[in-house]
């Protein structure tokens, strides 16, 4: 057990980074030119299927492109070379970028329909490729395959097989370098919040489009990469190998291997293409197998064997005592709240139908900075609707919504969350497969930019962003006192912890308005009083707090302002003592008049039923 401590304390990717020098290799240890052409077939395979990684098990989009994208690599390299342009590097370069410019223009449409679209075009495209290879056939070569090709040559030296080799492995090396970047920064966490949840990951931020398109695009890429090197292994290319068995195989890989996983695509890749690939009788029965595999593995190996290896690391780490199911310190102490600079939030005349069901009319409500102001009203009285309305997640029919100066009605989420509202939800949603610390951090993702090209290549802006992302979901959570549960399962988490994480949440990029959603339901008396004591100190450095909640005793202890929705419109709008009192409010919250109850306020009638209730 000190040898796996001691392996444990290497950093993580000095490994795949050792396999792929040793890969590197492989020809000086004395492997054969059959040997090495496989492993080279693997590597453009695992690129391929690193590509579609990205966009199935990161993004959550299900597109089969990539074949059509490694199809456009790999004929815009051998028409480079045809025509004289052999260099390897400028092939590369170019064949990405055409399969880029192939993600990105197939995958506007697909996406901007939304739901099922994208794969649905993505699958269509793949199917087009033969067709569309054989009507340019002139410059194709059409079904019969292009050839003709030059062999590749770098800096105007020729390469032969071995340096080829060498090629393919360093451009698989370095993509994956590339992707594992990716994936481990601000934007690999906002593309696992967006697989989760395309709402959550819009209210902390990201633009879903934006983000699903970048996904798709970039995942091109590599597959354009792997088109060019493809091109070059035999100088020759015909339709046939872009083909729905091909995209069936890199599904079938990534399946294996582990969508939601960097170094899956490779595993899976080499299981593949060193394992059936292999025989002469599985090529002719090639889709059978990748479809009964596709049914049997997609349901007994969901994870694939990334999730296998994790699980066997896990164990070997709790075995090692590296980690231990950590128990829940709900008394933990809490950190100061740092000082917030709320914003007034203006909900200035708002209506909404939803066909012929009139959820808002005309609400009018107003929240302060330093102030708490709850919303409340009974079941389907428009509570959520409003927030919604506030985070840009629905239009309002008419009427202004105002943050500080800025007018966000119409705004999409991601822009409203960027002016400054954050959230909470009913439900807690949490991102699966994330840290507590990184699921806090996500919070920050409208704030401090970090872009792409700055994040893969691991850049001094990256580097600071970073830090500040690390430093402010640390100070997030040592506010909500869960810093002990930093390096948790987010989804771990008990139903208490995960309300308190999506607090700190929703903090750490100091929002102007926080809008918490029935924060309390759920909790015990204890996890209440806990979480009170925490709105109280957001209340009190500054924040504007918007509760919408039902637990009646919470809000008369924490609102400064409550105002009360019945049907869709605000019946009643005043302090505590003001509401408490209010003979329309006792009536439609609570179904009582007052004549019955005799001058009872509502806190009194809720004790009353609450202790019916227990008896
Ligand atoms: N997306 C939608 N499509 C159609 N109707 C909707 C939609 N969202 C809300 N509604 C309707 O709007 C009305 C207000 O619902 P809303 O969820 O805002 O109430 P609420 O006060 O939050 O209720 P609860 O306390 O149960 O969460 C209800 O009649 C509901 O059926």
């Amino acid at each position: 057990m000190t040898i796996w401590r001691s392996l444990r304390a290497v950093p993580s990717w000095v490994y795949p980074l050792a396999c792929g020098i040793l890969i590197l290799l492989l020809p000086t240890l004395g492997m054969g030119f059959a040997m090495t052409r496989q492993v080279q077939l693997a590597c453009i395979l695992a690129l391929v299927v690193s590509g579609l990684s990205l966009s199935l098990g990161y993004a959550g989009e299900l597109a089969l492109g990539q074949a059509a994208m490694y199809a456009a690599g790999a004929y815009t390299a051998g028409l480079m070379s045809i025509a004289g342009y052999t260099d390897i590097l400028l092939q590369l370069v170019v064949s990405g970028l055409v399969a880029l410019a192939v993600g990105l223009v197939t995958g506007i449409p697909g996406l901007r329909l939304g739901s099922w679209s994208l794969a649905m075009t993505s699958f269509f495209l793949v199917l087009l490729v033969p067709d569309i290879i054989a009507v340019f056939g002139e410059t194709t070569g059409g079904r019969n395959g292009l050839s003709g090709l030059e062999p590749a040559t770098l800096f105007g030296q020729l390469l032969d097989s071995d340096q080829f080799y060498m090629v393919v492995v360093l451009v698989a090396i370095a993509w994956f370098t590339v992707m594992r970047n990716l994936v481990v920064s601000r934007h690999g966490i906002a593309f696992r919040t967006l697989k989760q949840s395309p709402v959550l990951a819009s209210s902390v931020g990201v633009s879903v489009f934006r983000m699903k398109l970048l996904g798709y695009a970039i995942g091109a890429f590599p597959a354009g990469l792997a088109g060019a090197l493809f091109a070059n292994i035999d100088l020759y290319i015909s339709p046939e190998a872009f083909g729905f068995t091909f995209a069936t195989a890199v599904l079938a890989a990534c399946i294996l291997g582990g969508a939601a996983s960097v170094y899956g695509a490779a595993v899976g890749a080499a299981i593949m293409q060193l394992g059936p690939n292999q025989s002469a009788d599985f090529q002719e029965y090639a889709l059978v197998f990748y479809g009964g595999f596709l049914i049997v593995g997609g349901v007994l190996l969901s994870g694939g064997l990334a999730k296998l290896a994790k699980a066997g690391l896990a164990r070997l780490d709790r075995a090692a005592g590296l980690t231990g199911a950590r128990e829940a310190e709900p008394d933990a102490p809490r950190q100061a709240v740092d000082p917030m600079a709320g914003q007034p939030l203006v909900v200035d005349g708002i209506s909404k139908a939803f066909g012929g069901n009139q959820a808002l009319s005309n609400v009018q409500l107003r929240a302060e900075p330093g102030e708490v102001t709850a919303l409340i009203g009974p079941n389907g009285s428009g509570k959520t609707t409003t927030l919604n309305m506030i985070c840009g997640f629905y239009k309002p029919d008419s009427g202004r919504i105002l943050i500080g100066d800025s007018e966000v009605q119409g705004l999409s989420p991601d822009r409203v969350a960027r002016v400054g509202v954050a959230r909470t939800f009913q439900t807690p949603n949490v991102p699966e497969h994330v840290t507590v610390l990184e699921a806090v951090a996500s919070g920050r993702y409208s704030t401090d930019r970090a872009s792409m090209f700055s994040t893969v290549l691991r850049l001094p802006r990256f580097r600071k962003v970073r830090a500040a992302d690390i430093a402010e979901a640390e100070r997030a959570l040592a506010m909500v006192g869960m810093s002990h549960l930093a390096n948790e399962t987010a989804t771990a988490l008990p139903l208490g912890m995960r309300r308190l994480l999506e607090v700190a949440r929703s903090v750490v990029a100091k929002p102007g308005v926080l809008l918490l959603d029935e924060v309390a339901s759920g909790l015990d008396e204890d996890e209440v009083e806990r979480l009170a004591d925490l709105i109280r100190d957001l209340r009190d450095a500054g924040a504007t707090v918007v509760l919408v909640e039902h637990n009646f005793r919470l809000v008369l202890s924490l609102a400064n302002r409550i105002v009360v929705l019945a049907q869709g419109t605000v019946i009643a709008d005043g302090s505590p003592a003001e509401i408490e009192q209010n003979p329309r409010v006792l009536s439609e919250y609570l179904g009582v008049s007052v004549e019955e109850t005799g001058a009872r306020t509502i806190a009194d009638e809720e004790a009353a039923i609450s202790e019916e209730v227990k008896s």
